[in-house]
């Protein structure tokens, strides 16, 4: 990857060496031939000024053609490591931030990192050293227009430091902004039916019309202080070039230079505005990259709180599902206090074990615990007695099926969203966990492939039944050994409910299952019941039993509703 930068490099540096070459061949032409009379070697040096011209140009095109490669590769692998990274970072953390931050993060602002790697960066690095070579010319030429000119450019450090101090702080604005702008056009578009069906549509153009205003006029802003800097950068270097010639033309009347001096100090001094202006231009895009490149850090500096352990151990073979937590305990980042304070609970190989508990209470957060979603704070959860934190996160994922209250399918077919745990799965091995799930009918009703529809995004084209039937489906297709249901009947009418209920029993018999209840039929099939309260295992026992003993259990299942 280095070669073609090294390369592009070289073609840039080159290209500049041969621009700067034509003024000196000029200064031949003007004190030797236009001086003298004699026009035999014109042809030769206004051809060797075109060959310098020509050998600029396709030296510039050839940087552009070297650079490309290896910045977007640069670009691509950021993106992909910072993809995989987002995944590895705690659920809690995607809580926290908002998605169209991180979006933007990993798309416009990798894509501001290439272009100032494929540009700016190239640039900066070579029209410093084309000002340095350009100097030295000059000086070669004619040390006091040199002097002269060096004194119309030195008030430009100045300046650049001044705007781009304040560019730096603008720039980073704009790009937050940016993502602010992408979070509320996403949360819009993911959440239309609910602002449609809520009148919220004004307020929502409202809201988007001020966070593009705000990001409008930070733009603005970014705009001003580029102009101010560029007119500087315009105007000093023309100041130190009427300087040159008024020196220059004094030089000549007092035959302490030549014209031919004079003209190549000014056409050495023009050529190099180009380097001056452009080294202003990639100061202000280093800011913008240092920004972006400080945005794409915070992300990947977080830590993943959910890693491999270090010495890994295998889970037991034949896996027999026994889940326990002991002594559970488990509080949120942020949050004042723990949520779970001690849970102790065993689900014995082959049983469903019901979770039940007051909205809030922390069935879903137990249940997460289990695939390691987050990790507890204090205990420890074990499978066949091996704690899930010392398995190898893809063993300990591949031994369990999972299905959330939120069902979330992915703009795919109906075979590729079932099949998200088994990519190998055949058709066969689709349709028959679409049948458990009670979902074989509907599926192939969808037009125009059945299964292989594909669903929209989030699977926006189905019922909320359908998607939990589909992500049910999903669950239960690798035949796991633990299986782990939160509320997968909830979006269910009492007919279909009793139909995947009925398909259920047939897989949870097979398995271990820790299924997150509201309703007392999802309960009622359950072996036994725990009832979690205050962070605490309050009860276990049968849903008959439990009924009859434990009134906060009562209570929650005659809680309208359940
Ligand atoms: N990522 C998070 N960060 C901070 N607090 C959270 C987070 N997720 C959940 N909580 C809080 O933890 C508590 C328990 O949430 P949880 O979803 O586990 O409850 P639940 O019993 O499943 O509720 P429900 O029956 O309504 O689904 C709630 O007070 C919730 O606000």
């Amino acid at each position: 990857m280095w070669r073609p930068v090294a390369g592009a490099a070289a073609a840039t540096l080159g290209a500049l060496l041969c621009g700067l070459g034509i003024p000196l061949v000029v200064q031949r032409i003007v004190d030797g031939p236009l001086r003298s009379g004699d026009f035999g070697r014109l042809p030769q040096l206004v051809l060797l000024v075109a060959v310098l011209g020509a050998a600029e140009a396709g030296l510039f095109w050839a940087r552009r053609k070297l650079i490309a490669r290896p910045t977007a590769l640069v670009e691509s692998r950021m993106r992909a490591d910072l993809f995989a990274h987002l995944l590895r970072l705690p659920v809690a953390f995607h809580d926290r931030w908002q998605s169209g931050q991180l979006m933007s993060r990993a798309v416009n602002d990798l894509v501001t990192l290439r272009k100032y790697l494929a540009f700016a960066a190239v640039f900066l690095l070579v029209n410093s050293l084309t000002l340095v070579a350009g100097l030295g010319i000059l000086f070669t030429i004619a040390p006091a227009l040199a002097l002269v000119g060096l004194a119309g450019a030195a008030p430009l450090l100045l300046v650049s430091y001044f705007y781009e101090t304040r560019y730096k702080v603008v720039a980073r604005r704009a790009q937050d902004q940016l993502g602010d702008l992408t979070t509320v056009v996403e949360e819009t578009m993911l959440g239309t039916r609910v602002i449609r069906a809520f009148g919220r549509s004004a307020e929502r153009t409202r809201t988007f019309v001020e966070q593009a205003r705000r990001l409008r006029s930070t733009e603005l802003r970014i705009v001003r202080i580029l102009g101010a800097l560029s007119t500087a950068l315009l105007v000093l270097p023309e100041l130190g070039i009427a300087g040159q010639l008024a020196v220059g033309s004094w030089g000549i009347a007092d035959g302490r230079l030549t014209l031919g001096q004079l003209v190549a100090a000014i056409t050495v001094s023009t050529y190099l505005r180009w380097p001056t202006e452009c080294i202003g231009w990639a100061l202000s895009e280093t800011s913008t990259a240092a920004a972006a490149c400080d945005r794409y850090w915070e992300i990947r500096d977080c830590p993943p709180a959910v890693t491999d352990p270090a010495r890994p151990v295998s889970p037991v073979r034949p896996a027999r599902g026994r889940l326990r937590f002991e002594n559970v305990h488990f509080q949120y980042p942020g949050r004042t206090g723990p949520l779970l304070r001690g849970v102790d609970l065993e689900v014995r190989p082959g049983e469903t074990m019901a979770l039940v508990g007051a909205t809030g209470s922390g069935k879903t957060t137990l249940a997460s615990l289990v695939p390691r979603l987050a990790d507890v704070t204090a205990g420890r959860v074990t499978v066949d007695g091996v704690d899930v934190r010392d398995m190898p996160l893809a063993e300990l994922r591949a031994m369990m099926g999972c299905a959330f209250e939120d069902a979330l399918l992915s703009s795919a077919s109906v075979h590729e969203n079932v099949a998200l745990g088994a990519p190998a799965a055949s058709p066969a091995d689709v349709r028959e966990a679409l049948r458990v799930a009670c979902a074989e009918e509907f599926v192939d009703a969808l037009r125009p492939h059945g299964p292989g529809t594909r669903v929209g995004e989030r699977g926006m084209s189905l019922s909320g039944g359908q998607r939990q039937r589909l992500a049910l489906a999903r669950a239960v297709l690798p035949r796991p050994v633990l299986l782990v249901l939160d509320d997968p009947l909830s979006a269910l009418d009492l007919h279909t409910e009793a139909e995947v209920e009925r398909a259920l029993r047939g897989v949870l018999r097979d398995a271990t299952a820790l299924v997150v209840a509201h309703r007392p039929n999802t309960a009622r099939m359950a072996d036994r019941v725990a009832v979690l309260a205050d962070g605490r295992i309050l009860a276990v026992g049968t849903h008959r039993r439990l009924l009859d003993s434990c009134a906060h259990y009562r209570a929650l299942m005659a809680t309208p509703g359940r």
